[in-house]
């Protein structure tokens, strides 16, 4: 039994193109419904699930006519979307024979690497989980350029995993799982079931490119394993086409591939926050908002704080001190120095009007803070 994974409450699920197309030959919609009815009883267990879905290229290049990928970027920027439409519209009908909605999200890396579009891309997403609907997440491949573009969607769905602070990750490709060689050329390879995402004998494993479609091969799966463990993620790499997978790995099946982070969701969080960023700014909080971060585990509330220092922007890092000038925590702010000063010491649901928009009820989420 995988306690990690069937405790898991955060899934990000990707479908890579291999998959997704039967190995070119267009979208495979029956074994999209297949995923969807399993994705369906996964949100009604409550489980919040995030879709992470390749198969743009693919879906275009079927639709063109093309067998062989182009190497032209103007070419695969043009097929991705033309096929984008497909993708995004199969999966939307698929979903919507459930009742369910989607929502459909193009990430590119500047999205992820400047803190104030990343924080933007958290708040909706999260906000699309809360209201029960799928996002639906792909590159942006017509607008990167070849130096920002993530190239496989492995990457990009770890990055979309520690965005929304993931519990599993599940990678779905054409093979079972990880092989201790690539079964291509190794009709005797053996499955690995568990590892530490960290181990260093994967990487000599790993070692074969994707295939015909596909970008990434097991390569990038490992990577993406590891960027997701640094949030504290579990990753399992597993076949989608074995039967009722994503069942039977809910039901705690030792299936796949299962790659563990070296370290839990919170001690990660705490030493990227702790280690990683400069300060900013500080926050002077009353008694009564030391007391909600410290006993209760709360976000910090604009209400509860009395002065602004320093000149941050959104998602910057602040240094959160009592009365006393001693410091209680330190954490992302949701707004800028500027803006927090126009909303300390009001109820949440004053920002709207004291700003003329509201990002979030919090000035600092407590996902994002770190008790000293
Ligand atoms: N050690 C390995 N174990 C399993 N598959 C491997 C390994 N090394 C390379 N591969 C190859 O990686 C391929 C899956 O990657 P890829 O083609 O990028 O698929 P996807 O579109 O699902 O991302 C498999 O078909 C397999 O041939
Ligand atoms: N963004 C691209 C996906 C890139 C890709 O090939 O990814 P993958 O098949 O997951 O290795 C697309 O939708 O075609």
């Amino acid at each position: 039994m995988r306690s990690k994974v069937t405790g898991a409450k955060r899934w990000v699920v990707k479908i890579g193109s291999a998959l997704l197309t039967a190995d070119g030959k267009g979208l495979d919609r029956g074994a999209m419904a297949v995923w969807v009815e399993q994705m369906v009883a996964l949100r009604e267990a409550g489980v919040e699930l995030v879709l992470v879905s390749s198969g743009a290229v693919a879906a275009g290049m079927s639709q063109l006519g093309w067998t062989t990928r182009p190497s032209a970027m103007n070419e695969l920027q043009a097929a991705a979307s033309l096929g984008q439409m497909r993708l995004v519209q199969a999966w939307e009908s698929s979903f919507g024979e459930h009742g369910k909605h989607t929502a459909q999200i193009l990430l590119t890396h500047d999205d992820l690497s400047d803190r104030k579009r990343y924080l933007n891309a958290r708040s909706t997403l999260r906000t699309l989980v809360d209201l029960g609907v799928v996002p639906v997440i792909n590159e942006n491949d017509t607008v990167v350029t070849d130096e920002i573009r993530f190239g496989d969607n492995d990457t990009l769905a770890a990055l979309v995993a520690n965005l929304v602070e993931a519990d599993l990750l599940v990678i779905l490709t054409d093979r079972d799982g990880m092989f201790d060689a690539d079964p291509r050329n190794n009709p005797e390879a053996q499955l690995i079931y568990e590892a530490r995402a960290d181990d260093p004998a994967l990487d000599a494993v790993a070692g074969g490119t994707g295939g015909a479609l596909g970008r990434g091969g097991m390569q990038t799966k490992l990577r993406a394993a590891r960027l997701a463990a640094r949030s504290g993620a579990h990753t399992i790499i597993i076949g989608g086409r074995i039967e009722r997978v994503l069942d039977r790995l809910k039901a705690g099946e030792r299936l796949g591939t299962l790659l563990s982070p070296e370290r839990g969701m919170l001690a990660a969080r705490k030493q990227w926050l702790a280690g990683h960023l400069q300060t900013r700014g500080t926050l002077v909080l009353d008694n009564g908002a030391v007391k909600a971060l410290r006993e209760s585990n709360k976000s910090l509330l604009p209400v509860g704080v009395k002065t602004v220092q320093g000149s941050f922007r959104r998602g910057e890092m602040v240094v959160c001190v009592g009365p006393d000038g001693l410091e209680v925590a330190r954490g992302l702010a949701n707004y800028s120095a500027l803006e927090a000063q126009k909303i300390i010491g009001q109820p949440s649901d004053a920002i709207e009007s004291l700003l003329g928009y509201s990002a979030e009820p919090e000035l600092v989420h407590r996902d994002n803070l770190v008790l000293v």
